[in-house]
């Protein structure tokens, strides 16, 4: 109780109230849009679920931790769901029981059900039991909650369709806010479903409404196939933003085509402001053949890093992070995928390493020469 308490304060220290987006937006002064992009990295989640191999929690914990060292706020930490369904995610409860505290910083966990809600208070409770006094709770401030925008790829994901699926999840964001949680919600699907085609922007405007009806702070959009193009990209959003405001919303960005950024920017200039990456370009959904891994974090950071989005109005505003080092998410990157031994996809994160290898050898070269 203490610990929900704590966790009802830290929300509402942040957020002022608990369905308001829970950063706020430095105005630019000319457009009065916001220069502040806030990064949820997906990587210990969506990029862990989709590896072949099983990965022990205490990589999975030093992945988080590094990340949180990099400087990302906003951490997608695992997931409560079957492990009979995606195995790969089972032993979140001992991720997290390992990570180390990192200040400032939302860990989220992905719920598919009531189940795995009361998997998340018992992780929770347990660590503020007299028995294990001395340990500090994981650091959970935030549960997401996810269906589809149609009911092939929500079948396929969850066993039921999109209203069903709707219908099981509303208790759960009605217990996880009364406990003090956030809670996010994320629609998959938003372009192309892998088993019925071309998704309707409508039903994605209609499930995203819903989402938000049951409290979620944040619909995050999942281009889940990685097929979408800006123009198909804004044709959704256009479509979505007629009823909800784009602070309300984020990208979740697949890779598989090469679009990811592009899509990215199209969604900035609707309004957007929160995207979901993941370091190295991990990922993928299970149930999502042959797509490949989210956006990777270092290759949104590079992108957006300095660049003067709105143009000749004014001192051009520089896209503000927060406290995020790409060189510590390059190495990040660099380091998880060799741990799986998996290609490292993204490019800035390669970009960088390449570069500071060449450094150090003109450095040593200089050494060598300065000695002779
Ligand atoms: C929803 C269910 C459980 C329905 O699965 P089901 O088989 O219909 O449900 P069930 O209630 O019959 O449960 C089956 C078994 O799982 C157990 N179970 C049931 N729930 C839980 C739980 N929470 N935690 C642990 N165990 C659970 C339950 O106890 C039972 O065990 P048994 O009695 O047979 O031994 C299943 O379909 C499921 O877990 N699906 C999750 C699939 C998933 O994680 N997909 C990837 C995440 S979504 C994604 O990647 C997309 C996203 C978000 O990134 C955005 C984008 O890119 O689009």
């Amino acid at each position: 109780m203490v610990l929900f308490r704590s966790l009802v304060k830290r929300a509402s220290d942040t957020t002022g109230s608990r369905h308001a987006a829970p950063w706020h937006y430095a105005r630019h002064h000319s457009t009065g849009k916001s220069n502040f992009v806030r990064i949820v990295e997906v990587g210990p989640r969506d990029g862990l679920q989709n590896e072949s191999r099983p990965i022990p929690p205490p990589i999975k914990a030093e992945l988080i931790n590094r990340l949180g060292q990099a400087g990302l706020r906003n951490i997608e930490a695992g997931s409560f769901v079957s492990p009979k369904w995606v195995p790969q995610l089972a032993g979140t409860a001992e991720v997290l029981s390992l990570i180390d505290p990192i200040p400032n910083t939302h860990l989220s966990v992905l719920v598919p059900n009531s189940k795995g809600l009361d998997e998340v208070f018992r992780v929770l409770s347990a660590s503020v039991s007299p028995d294990s006094a001395a340990k500090p709770p994981p650091p959970v401030t935030e549960v997401a909650i996810f269906t589809a925008a149609t009911d092939a790829f929500s079948r396929a994901n969850t066993n039921v369709s999109v209203s069903e699926s709707l219908t099981r999840l509303e208790p759960v964001a009605r217990a996880a806010l009364a406990k003090g949680l956030r809670v996010r919600g994320y629609v998959s699907v938003i372009v192309t479903c892998p088993y019925s085609g071309r998704v309707d922007p409508r039903r994605v405007r209609d499930v995203s409404r819903e989402l938000i009806q049951m409290g979620c702070y944040e619909v995050s959009l999942g281009d889940t196939t990685g097929t979408g193009t800006p123009a198909s990209v804004r044709t959704v959003l256009e479509e979505v933003c007629k009823e909800i405001d784009p602070s309300r919303l984020a990208g979740h960005f697949h890779d598989t085509n090469g679009t990811a950024l592009a899509n990215i920017f199209t969604a900035l200039d609707l309004g957007l402001r929160s995207f979901d990456a993941s370091v190295g370009g991990l990922g993928g959904c299970p149930y999502s053949p042959g797509a490949t891994g989210n956006v990777a974090t270092e290759d949104v950071v590079y992108a957006l890093a300095g660049e003067s989005f709105y143009g000749d109005i004014g001192e051009p505003p520089k896209w503000d992070f927060g406290p995020i080092s790409l060189p510590l998410l390059a190495e990040t990157g660099a380091w998880i995928s060799e741990t799986l031994g998996r290609e490292n996809t993204s490019r800035a994160g390669r970009a960088y390493l390449a570069r500071k290898r060449r450094e150090q050898q003109l450095a040593e070269k200089a050494q060598t020469r300065a000695k002779l």
